[in-house]
């Protein structure tokens, strides 16, 4: 048997814009059916890889594989990939169908053959009803969906979507983190997507890439770079509370350690509602512990304290790096 090729692969790619260096030696590998997120702040520089994955952007240093093949010098119409943007970029003055038919019109399908594909990609998605809508005509969530159907049309082994969720509001997005996420694990594309957004990260990927100041610096399952984050700023960025320096190292406290009801008691000195029930701090000798109390949690306070111990098992020592960039 031979073996399975990436659908992506990267190899040190580099980019530097004068004394910036937007992505330093970033190396990827996706395999057919994968999806992976690449997570990390503003100006970390996702977008950057992304684009030079696409050939929107030429590298430095490094190169681009899609499906076995070299792509590092071809123009992005080449690389036989499926792009979606922030905004769409959908094209006003065609209708659903003369978006969705383009791509494969593009790489030599006759129009019949064009709109067959095109007919599937939108049943996928969920739109077969709005092929003669026009683009103006559509709800944001439409669109999105129609940018996503024009990507798939031309069956690319990769898809690259950026921020794909950004400009929609939060109720759809939460929907549509679900639908997207059915839809890939039905296609077998490989996925990569850029996000700012830690919850889209992990509703989304199997795979997580974290960048930061243009080095990724932690990849893995997703739900492993997610419950053992490698450093301190990791876990910062990732949304961790409880995060607490102890002779050089960091220690990292995660909710599932605390066992409340039992051990010392603590005081309490924040208490807020939550959608969950409430969010509590308490003076502990590693520092103040954050914790999300369900409404029956929250009962086991009494007089501004709560008891509680630690699962010392479940402590984790990491490096801190929080200062250096
Ligand atoms: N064309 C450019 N010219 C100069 N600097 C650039 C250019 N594009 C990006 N940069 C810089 O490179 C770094 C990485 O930018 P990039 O857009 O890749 O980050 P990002 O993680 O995608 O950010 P965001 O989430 O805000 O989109 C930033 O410091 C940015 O200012």
């Amino acid at each position: 048997m031979s073996p399975v090729l990436p659908a992506l692969q990267t190899l040190g790619l580099s980019r530097h814009y004068g004394a910036v260096s937007a992505a330093e030696g970033v190396s990827l590998s996706l395999a057919p059916g994968e999806t992976l997120a690449l997570l990390g702040p503003s100006g970390s520089g996702k977008s950057t890889v992304l684009r030079m994955i696409a050939g929107l952007e030429r590298p430095d240093a490094g190169s681009v594989s899609v499906a076995g093949r070299d792509v590092t010098r071809l123009p992005p119409e080449a690389r036989c990939l499926g792009l979606v943007f922030q905004d769409y970029a959908l094209f006003p003055h065609l209708d659903v169908m003369g978006n969705v038919a383009y791509g494969p019109r593009r790489r030599g399908a006759n129009q019949v053959q064009a709109q067959q594909q095109a007919r599937e990609a939108l049943d996928l998605v969920g739109l077969a009803d709005l092929a003669a809508r026009r683009i103006g005509a559509l709800s944001g969530g439409q669109q999105q969906r129609v940018a996503l159907a024009r990507a798939l049309a031309p069956h690319p082994p990769l898809l690259l979507l950026d921020e794909p969720l950004s400009n929609l509001d939060e109720q759809l997005r939460a929907r549509l983190r679900t639908e997207l996420r059915a839809l890939f694990d039905m296609l077998g594309t490989a996925v990569l997507i850029v996000t700012h957004d830690q919850r889209e990260a992990l509703a989304l990927a199997g795979q997580v890439a974290l960048m930061r100041a243009g080095r990724v610096v932690q990849i893995g399952a997703a739900a492993g770079v997610f419950g053992q984050p490698a450093t301190a700023w990791v876990a910062e960025f990732l949304g961790q509370p409880n995060v607490f320096a102890r002779g050089g190292q960091v220690v990292l406290v995660p909710e599932s350690a605390v066992i409340l009801g039992e051990g010392e008691a603590h005081s309490v000195t924040f208490r807020q509602p939550d959608e969950h029930g409430e969010t509590v701090k308490a003076a502990h000798e590693l520092g103040e512990l954050t914790l999300h109390l369900s409404r029956r949690e929250a009962t086991l306070i009494g007089r501004d304290t709560l008891k509680l111990r630690l699962d010392e098992s479940q402590l984790r020592e990491v490096p801190d790096d929080r200062a250096v960039p």
